[in-house]
C-alpha cells in the first residue's frame, strides 16, 4: 500500500489499469517492467514561444495519467525533456536579435510558469537538450558502428539514420517506407535515400558558434528525434513503461525515435501514448497556422482551475474545440467555468454543514475506479464526481450530516486525481485561486465606509476616524471622491 498526494491509499492488488497503445492499436492491461513502479517519458515543448492550451493540454493529460497511477499505488518516474536548441529557435531569436540561449530560457519559465498556473506538477526529471551533447553522440556512434548510420560524403558534418537498414522501420506508425515522403529535416544532397533523417547536423557559417559542438564529425548539434532517445535512457533505462506525447508525433518523431533506439539495441518504449489535438475550427492550435490562445492569456479571463477541467474532462484521445466566446454564445471555457462552480458550491454547501475539515476518501467509488482504469476514462470518471455531487446536495438539503460527509470525502479523493480540489497545496499562490474572496472584502469594507458616512453625517468624528484608521491599519487607502469614498490596497 502507499499513500499519494491525495491521501487516498492505493493497492496494487486491485489494479486493473488497460490503457491504449498506439503501437498496437489496441487496449492492453498495463503491465509495468518493474514491479509497483511506472516510468514515463513525454515529449516537451520546443520553447521557441509562449505555451499555447495545445502544448498544455499534454501536460495536463499526463499529469492526471501520474496522478491515477500514483492513486493506484505505484511509484511513478516522469521525465518531459525540454528541446531548447532547434532550427526555429535559432531563427527566431536571430530575428529578435537575442542570443538563442537566452529565446529558449525565456520561454522555458513561461512553459513552467504555464504548468504551474494549471495545477501540474512538474515532472521528476525535466532535462534540457544541450546538457546531453555527450549522450548523442554516443548513441550516434553506435548506430554507425552496427551499420545504421553515416556521415553524409559530402563534408557537411551532417549524420543520418539510415532507414533501408532498418526493416523494423515503420512499425509504430504503421507507414511504409516506399510510401514515404523525403524528411524534410535537412539538405538532401549528402543522404543515401531522401527518407534518410537527420541524427547530427553540421554547424552552418550563418548559424552562431555557440549553437555548435565539438563531435567526431566536426561541430554541430543535434537532430530533434536523437534527444528523446539520449535522454529517456539517461535517466529511464534502455527500457521504460510509457512514452507520450501528442498525437501528431507519432511519425515521424516517435517512428525515428524508436527506429534509432532499437537498431542501437534499446528495447525502448512498452507503452505509447498519445493525446489528440485541441483544435480551433477543427485545425490543430499551433504557432504556424497563427490558431492559438495561450495560456497566460486565458488564465487573465477564466479560472485556471476551469481551463484545466475544460483540458481534462473529454477522453485524452479526442480532438477538444476550443471556442472563444462570443457576445451572446458560451465559449468552451465558459461551460468549464459552470462545471467548476458546481463543485465548489457543493465544497462549499458541504463543509458549511459538516462544520469540521474532511479528508479524501481512502476508498473510491467502483463507478469511478472503473473509468479510470479504462485507458483513463476521464468523461466517465467526471460523471461518476457529478453524480456524487447530486447526491451530495441531496443530503445537504435535507441536513444529513453523516451522509454529506460521505459524498464530500468522495468528491475531494476524485478532485485530487483530476488535480481540481481548490485546497490542494497546487492552487495555494496561483494567481485567481483568491478570486472569489474580492467581491466579499469589498462588500466588507464598503459596508464599513457607509457607517463611517453616517458617523460623519451625525458629526461623530470619533467614530468616522476610528474606521478610518481600522482600515488604514489593515493596509487599505481611503480616497474620499465626490462619488463616495473608494479604497484600495496601500
Ligand atoms: N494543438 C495541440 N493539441 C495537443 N497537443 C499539442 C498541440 N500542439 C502541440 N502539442 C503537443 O505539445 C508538445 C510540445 O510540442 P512542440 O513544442 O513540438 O509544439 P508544436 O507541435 O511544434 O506546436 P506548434 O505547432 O504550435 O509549434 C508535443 O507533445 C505536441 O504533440
Ligand atoms: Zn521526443
Amino acid at each position: 500500500m502507499v499513500s499519494d498526494v491525495s491521501g487516498y491509499t492505493g493497492s496494487l492488488s486491485h489494479v486493473t489499469f488497460k490503457l491504449y497503445n498506439t503501437a498496437t492499436h489496441g487496449i492492453e492491461t498495463f503491465k509495468p517492467l518493474r514491479e509497483g513502479q511506472v516510468s514515463i517519458y513525454h515529449c516537451g515543448m520546443t520553447v521557441q514561444s509562449s505555451p499555447h492550451l495545445g502544448h498544455i493540454r499534454k501536460e495536463v493529460v499526463f499529469d492526471v495519467l501520474r496522478r491515477w497511477l500514483e492513486c493506484s499505488g505505484y511509484r511513478v518516474t516522469v521525465v518531459a525533456n525540454v528541446t531548447d536548441i532547434d532550427d526555429k529557435i535559432l531563427a527566431k531569436s536571430a530575428a529578435a536579435g537575442t542570443p538563442w540561449w537566452a529565446h529558449a530560457y525565456h520561454y522555458e519559465n513561461e512553459l513552467h510558469a504555464a504548468y504551474k498556473a494549471l495545477g501540474c506538477r512538474p515532472p521528476t526529471y525535466e532535462p534540457r537538450a544541450t546538457g546531453h551533447i555527450p549522450e548523442m553522440i554516443e548513441l550516434v556512434k553506435t548506430l554507425i558502428e552496427k551499420g545504421h548510420a553515416y556521415p553524409a560524403p559530402d563534408g557537411s558534418g551532417d549524420v543520418y539514420f539510415d532507414v533501408r537498414s532498418w526493416p523494423r522501420y515503420g512499425e509504430l506508425s504503421g507507414i511504409r517506407v516506399d510510401e514515404m515522403s523525403p524528411a524534410e529535416d535537412s539538405d538532401p544532397r549528402g543522404k543515401r535515400d531522401p527518407r534518410d533523417f537527420a541524427l547530427w547536423k553540421g554547424h552552418k557559417e550563418d548559424e552562431p558558434e555557440t549553437a555548435s559542438w565539438v563531435s567526431p564529425w566536426g561541430r554541430g548539434r543535434p537532430g530533434w528525434h536523437l534527444e528523446c532517445s539520449a535522454m529517456s535512457g539517461k535517466y529511464l533505462g534502455e527500457a521504460f513503461d510509457i512514452h507520450g506525447g501528442g498525437i501528431d508525433l507519432r511519425f515521424p518523431h516517435h517512428e525515428n525515435e524508436l527506429a534509432q533506439s532499437a537498431a542501437a539495441g534499446r528495447p525502448f518504449a512498452h507503452y505509447w501514448m498519445h493525446n489528440a489535438w485541441v483544435t480551433m475550427s477543427g485545425e490543430k492550435m499551433s504557432k504556424s497556422l497563427g490558431n492559438t490562445a495561450q495560456v497566460s492569456e486565458v488564465t487573465k479571463t477564466y479560472s485556471p482551475r476551469a481551463v484545466r477541467y475544460f483540458l481534462l474532462a473529454p477522453h485524452y484521445r479526442s480532438m477538444i474545440e476550443f471556442s472563444p466566446s462570443d457576445e451572446g454564445t458560451m465559449g468552451s471555457l465558459d461551460e468549464a467555468t459552470k462545471a467548476i462552480e458546481r463543485i465548489d458550491s457543493f465544497l462549499d454547501r458541504a463543509s458549511n454543514l459538516v462544520g469540521e475539515q474532511v479528508t479524501a476518501s481512502h476508498e473510491l467509488s467502483e463507478a469511478f475506479v472503473t473509468a479510470m482504469d479504462d485507458d483513463l476514462g476521464t468523461p466517465q470518471a467526471v460523471a461518476a464526481l457529478f453524480s456524487q455531487i447530486t447526491e451530495g446536495n441531496k443530503s445537504v438539503s435535507i441536513g444529513d450530516a453523516e451522509a454529506t460527509r460521505h459524498h464530500l470525502s468522495q468528491v475531494k479523493a476524485m478532485l485530487a486525481v483530476f488535480g481540481l480540489d481548490p485546497q490542494a497545496p497546487e492552487w495555494a499562490d496561483v494567481a485567481g485561486s483568491d478570486d472569489r474572496l474580492e467581491p466579499v472584502v469589498d462588500g466588507l469594507v464598503h459596508a464599513m465606509l457607509e457607517q463611517r458616512a453616517e458617523a460623519r453625517a451625525r458629526k461623530d468624528w470619533a467614530t468616522a476616524d476610528a474606521i478610518r484608521d481600522t482600515l488604514t491599519n489593515l493596509g487599505l487607502t481611503i480616497e474620499d471622491t465626490p462619488a463616495g469614498a473608494h479604497w484600495s490596497l496601500s
